[in-house]
C-alpha cells in the first residue's frame, strides 16, 4: 500500500504516554492537517514518522516497506521540523547547493527562487537567521526537495502574516503543478481550514479523528439565538458545546438541523470551533 503507514505506535516519556496505540496512514498526494493542543503528540508522532525517535512499539511503512534502518523508504520523506540539522557556520545558498548531495531531486535553481520571493538572503549564516527567516530557510528547503512525502512541523512558526499568506499560496501553487503528499501541524487552524483535505486530530497522544475535512464538517452544524430558544432546541439533541455571549447562544450540534423555529439562524460547523469542542478540557 503507498503512502505512509502508522501501525499501533506507542511512545512514552517517564510518565508521559506521547503516543498511545497510534493507526494512521498518510496517503498519496493529500494535504492532512495533523491538530491536537499543546503537548497532544503531533511532533512525537511527525519524529516517529521521519524515522528520528523510535517508538516503544508498532511499526511506520513508506510505500509498504518498513521504514526503520532503510534508507530508500526514509529518502521519500522530508521533515521540516523545530531542530536544524546543519554545520555550524553553513551559509543558506551553501545548505541549497549541499542538499542535492542527499536530495537528488532537490531543486536549487527553485530554492533560490523562493529565497528571492521572501527576501531571504542566500549569503547569511543559517545561525544568524532571526526565528521567522529561520523557519523560512527551513520552508524553502522543504518544498524544494520534492519527494512524495513532506511533513511539516509548525511550518509557519515566527513568520508574520505576510510571510504565512506566501507560504500558502506557494504550498498550493507547488502541489497544483504535481502534487504530493503534505502533512501539515499547526495551531493556526482558521488559516490552513481551506487548505488541507483531511484532518487528523490528535488528544492526549490518541487519535480522535481522522477523515476528510468535508466528511467531519458534515456531521454537525452551528445553531444561534436567544439563550431560551437555543436551550429548548438542544433538549435531546447531541451537542458539542455552547458558547454564551449576554443572552445569546450559540451551541455546535451533531446531526441535521430542524429548521423549523424561524428565531434560530443555522450554519454550517467551523473546523477551528469544532476542533475547540472536540478536543476541550
Ligand atoms: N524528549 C522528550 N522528553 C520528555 N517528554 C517529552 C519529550 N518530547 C515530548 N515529550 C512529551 O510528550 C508529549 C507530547 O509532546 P509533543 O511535542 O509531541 O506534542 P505536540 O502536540 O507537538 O505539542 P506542541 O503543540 O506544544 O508543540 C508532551 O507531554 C511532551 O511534554
Amino acid at each position: 500500500m503507498n503512502g505512509i503507514e502508522i501501525r499501533q505506535v506507542f511512545k512514552r516519556y517517564g510518565a508521559v504516554q506521547a503516543l498511545s496505540n497510534v493507526n494512521i496512514c498518510f496517503g498519496e498526494q493529500k494535504i492532512y492537517g495533523l491538530l491536537g493542543r499543546n503537548g497532544a503528540g503531533k511532533s512525537t508522532l511527525l519524529n516517529v514518522a521521519a524515522n528520528r525517535i523510535f517508538a516503544d512499539g508498532g511499526e511506520v511503512l513508506v510505500d509498504g516497506e518498513r521504514a526503520a534502518e532503510n534508507d530508500r523508504a526514509l529518502s521519500k520523506l522530508y521533515l521540516m521540523s523545530e531542530k536544524t540539522y546543519y554545520p555550524e557556520n553553513m551559509k543558506v545558498g551553501t545548505a541549497f547547493r549541499w542538499a542535492k548531495n542527499f536530495y537528488p531531486e532537490f531543486d536549487e535553481e527553485y530554492a533560490r527562487n523562493l529565497a528571492g520571493s521572501f527576501v531571504l538572503n542566500t549569503s547569511s549564516r543559517i545561525s544568524a537567521l532571526s526565528t521567522g527567516y529561520l523557519s523560512i530557510f527551513k520552508l524553502v528547503m522543504a518544498l524544494s526537495v520534492n519527494v512524495p512525502y513532506v511533513l511539516l512541523d509548525e511550518p509557519v512558526l515566527g513568520l508574520d502574516a505576510n510571510h504565512r499568506e506566501l507560504f500558502y499560496r506557494i504550498l498550493l501553487a507547488k502541489y497544483g503543478e504535481k502534487p504530493f503528499t503534505v502533512v501539515l501541524s499547526t495551531h493556526l487552524i482558521e488559516e490552513v481550514a481551506s487548505i488541507i483535505e483531511d484532518v487528523v486530530i490528535l488528544k492526549e497522544g490518541k487519535v480522535i479523528r481522522n477523515e476528510s475535512r468535508e466528511e467531519l464538517l458534515s456531521k454537525g452544524y452551528t445553531v444561534s439565538g436567544g439563550a431560551r430558544a437555543v436551550e429548548d432546541y438542544l433538549r435531546g439533541r447531541e451537542v458539542l458545546g455552547v458558547d454564551a455571549i449576554g443572552g445569546l447562544r450559540t451551541a455546535y450540534v451533531l446531526g441535521k438541523p430542524d429548521r423549523s423555529n424561524p428565531e434560530l439562524e443555522f450554519s454550517g460547523l467551523d473546523l477551528q470551533k469544532l476542533f475547540i469542542q472536540l478536543t476541550g478540557m
